[in-house]
This record gives C-alpha cells, sequence and structure tokens, in this order.
C-alpha cells in the first residue's frame, strides 16, 4: 500500500459538501443580472428546476440575440467586435465585460501583480498556505466569482509570493458538476490573463488508470482527452472574443513541453522521480465516479488517469496564451476488475492529498522558483 510521511493537511474545509440541486436556480436567480441584463451563473439551461413558461420566454430571448448576432458578427470567424452585443449577452460567465470588471476589482484590492496563477485541485489546497505575505479573498466576497460548493475547495483567492514569485492562488476549483456553466468554471483564467499572469500551473487529484501507476504517484500531465469536448461541451463554445484569443486555437502544445522537463528535473534533485510519471488526462463530467467499463474503455483510449476538471481551465487559459504546466496526484486506483472489493470515494481522495502534500506543494514551489518571465507569447 502507499505509504509516504504525513503531512498535516491544512485544507480548511468547505462549508457544505454539496450544494443540493434544488438550491441552484435560487442561487443563479440571486447573481443573474448583468449590467446589460445578460443572466449570469444561469443554470436553468441544464434542466434544474426550470418551468415551462420561463423556457419558453428565455428561448425567444436567445432566437433573437442569435438573430442579432448573425447580422453583426464578422462571416470570417464569428467573433464579435466590442461594439456590438457583449458577450454577456451569449456566455453566462467568463464574458470579457465580467473578467475585466473581475479584474479591476481585485487590482483595486491588491498591491500584488501576479505573473504566476495557481489553481489547487481536492485536498491540496494546503499549496496556498506557502504563500508569503498573502492577501486572501473569499469567492463569495470577489464580483462574478463562482462559490466552491466541494469539501476540500476551501474558496478562497490567495494572492503573495511565493519563493519570490508574485502569485496568485486559487485555494479550491470549480466544477462542472458542480451546476455551473462551463464558461463560468473557468471565469478565473481569464480574469488572471488580465491581472498579468503568464503561466498556470493546475493541480488535481485523479484516479490511476495506467497500470503501473500507485496511489501517491505525481503525474505530470503531458496531453489531456477532453470527454465533455466529443459533446460540444467546450469552454469556447459560443462566439469567439478576440480580445481573449483565437477562434481556433491550437492544443497540441497545451502542456508545456519546458516546463514539464523542468518538473522532471526538479524531481529527480529533490529525490521524487521514483513516483512521478508522465502521462495523459482524461476529464470526465462527473459527479459519479466511473464504472469499471467505462474506466477500461478509458484506458484502452490512451488514458493514464481520470478526473473531473482542470481540462476546462486548460483550454481556457491557452486560449488567452498563457503557458500551463498540471501535475494529477494519483489519489486511488480506477477499478478495472469486477472480481474487486475497491471502491472510489472522495474520503481517500483527501486522504491522499494529505499523505503527498508536503512533497507536492515543495515540487510545485521549486518549479515556481526557476520559472523564467515568459516574453514569447505576450
Ligand atoms: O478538483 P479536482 O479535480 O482535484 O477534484 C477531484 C475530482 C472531484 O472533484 C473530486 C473527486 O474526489 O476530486
Ligand atoms: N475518477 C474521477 N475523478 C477523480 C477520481 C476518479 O477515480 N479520483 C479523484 N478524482
Amino acid at each position: 500500500m502507499f505509504s509516504v510521511s504525513c503531512a498535516p493537511d491544512v485544507v480548511p474545509v468547505a462549508v457544505t459538501h454539496q450544494t443540493t440541486p434544488a438550491l441552484w436556480p435560487i442561487r443563479a436567480l440571486s447573481r443573474s443580472v448583468t449590467s446589460r441584463g445578460g443572466r449570469d451563473g444561469d443554470v436553468s439551461r441544464w434542466g434544474v428546476g426550470k418551468k415551462k413558461k420561463k423556457k419558453k420566454k428565455s428561448r425567444s430571448r436567445s432566437s433573437s440575440i442569435i438573430r442579432e448576432a448573425e447580422h453583426n458578427v464578422e462571416p470570417s470567424c464569428c467573433s464579435i467586435r466590442s461594439n456590438m452585443l457583449s458577450m454577456s449577452d451569449f456566455v453566462s460567465g467568463g464574458s470579457y465585460e465580467q473578467c475585466r470588471e473581475t479584474a479591476d476589482w481585485l487590482l483595486s484590492n491588491t498591491q500584488v501583480r501576479p505573473t504566476v496563477g495557481i489553481v489547487c485541485g481536492s485536498g491540496l489546497g494546503g499549496l496556498a498556505e506557502m504563500i508569503k505575505d498573502p492577501e486572501i479573498f473569499k469567492y463569495s466576497d470577489i464580483p462574478n466569482f463562482p462559490r466552491s460548493t466541494v469539501h476540500g475547495h476551501a474558496g478562497r483567492l490567495v494572492f503573495g509570493t511565493l519563493k519570490g514569485k508574485p502569485c496568485v492562488c486559487m485555494q479550491g476549483r470549480f466544477h462542472l458538476y458542480e451546476g455551473y456553466p462551463i464558461q463560468k468554471i473557468t471565469l478565473p483564467m481569464r480574469v488572471f490573463k488580465l491581472l498579468g499572469v503568464e503561466t498556470m500551473i493546475m493541480t488535481n487529484a485523479a484516479g490511476g488508470l495506467n497500470q503501473d501507476y500507485k496511489v501517491g504517484d505525481v503525474m505530470i500531465i503531458k496531453d489531456h482527452i477532453n470527454m465533455p469536448g466529443f459533446a460540444g461541451v467546450n469552454p469556447l463554445a459560443g462566439p469567439n472574443d478576440d480580445r481573449f484569443g483565437v477562434r481556433f486555437p491550437c492544443m497540441s502544445d497545451a502542456y508545456d513541453r519546458e516546463l514539464r522537463q523542468l518538473a522532471h528535473d526538479v524531481a529527480s534533485e529533490l529525490g521524487y522521480s521514483h513516483f512521478l510519471r508522465e502521462g495523459v488526462y482524461c476529464v470526465l463530467g462527473g459527479p459519479s465516479f466511473e464504472t469499471i467499463a467505462e474506466c477500461r474503455m478509458l484506458n484502452r483510449l490512451g488514458a493514464d488517469a481520470v478526473g473531473m476538471s482542470t481540462v476546462h481551465e486548460v483550454i481556457v487559459a491557452r486560449h488567452a496564451g498563457m503557458r500551463c504546466f498540471a501535475l494529477s496526484l494519483i489519489s486511488n486506483r480506477a477499478v478495472m476488475d469486477y472480481d474487486s472489493q475497491e471502491k472510489a470515494n472522495h474520503e481517500e481522495v483527501l486522504e491522499t492529498g494529505r499523505q503527498r502534500a508536503e512533497q507536492l506543494e515543495k515540487l510545485v514551489s521549486t518549479v515556481v522558483s526557476r520559472l523564467e518571465h515568459n516574453n514569447n507569447n505576450f
């Protein structure tokens, strides 16, 4: 079994395990109206608690928006110019205006000008505790930010310096299964871009599909399979906003080669190579863990680990020209055998995070300490 020196888990626990679906429409309504009357955080399109009458109204509104857009878009790439429709008319989160508002609010409330952004995965929020001179904002206090609803995701944005580098760290992320629109869960990436972030570092907990992997291994993500994307669930779906990036961003270089090499070098220096892996991460929507048949299929498709996050963030970050580096902590083995008694569960995921926290934090902070300013993309 996995055995490493235990590090105390410093992750503050979110208030609720999960909000009930019944609360989503209420939350959405209370945060719904943007300055242009667009809906913010509208989960009604997921079919939760929607009334028939309202459905008709929103359908006619969206079809009129689409009609209007058809007359206004640039035919080559469907981009919207800033003097035409607002992105918030289409996108329930992540529009330029919303991100600008959030970034400006943050910039006026902190002196830190981060060049590095970090996202902490389930049970991995201890990384944020390494940040010096922290300035902390609760997600609930930040304009346009969603709330964290998952145990092990504290829901705080921490500004400060990590090994001398100005950074901003999400102590807790958002997931599709929480009921937020995909543009909303990736809004922080665009906000980070507007804050001046050049390099994104994401961490997550994931189930190990590769039969050579052990619980406690740390996998550098070299590529991903965006399973929801196969069904059109992509954070960039909808009109493109050229102020962030191009209509059709390349993803074959999503995970920066130099940063991956740097992580290998650092791991070797720290004596971590025996638990360091490099592989392919597959994202699913969750929240149910995978069936045995699904795990077998994903493994045959070439995935080494399976999870419920990160990929959407990487797509939006790459679209905006930020370098990405991502790590998966193999928190449990994906069950591939019908005779197995193992059952995936969130408590095991958090416990593995606690046990590997110290090394993961050291690895990430040392990588950060060696980051060069990235002038290439800007
Ligand atoms: O935020 P991450 O991807 O680390 O969280 C994983 C996926 C689910 O949210 C949860 C399952 O235990 O952990
Ligand atoms: N499956 C999906 N997501 C996960 C898992 C898993 O086994 N472990 C941690 N996050």
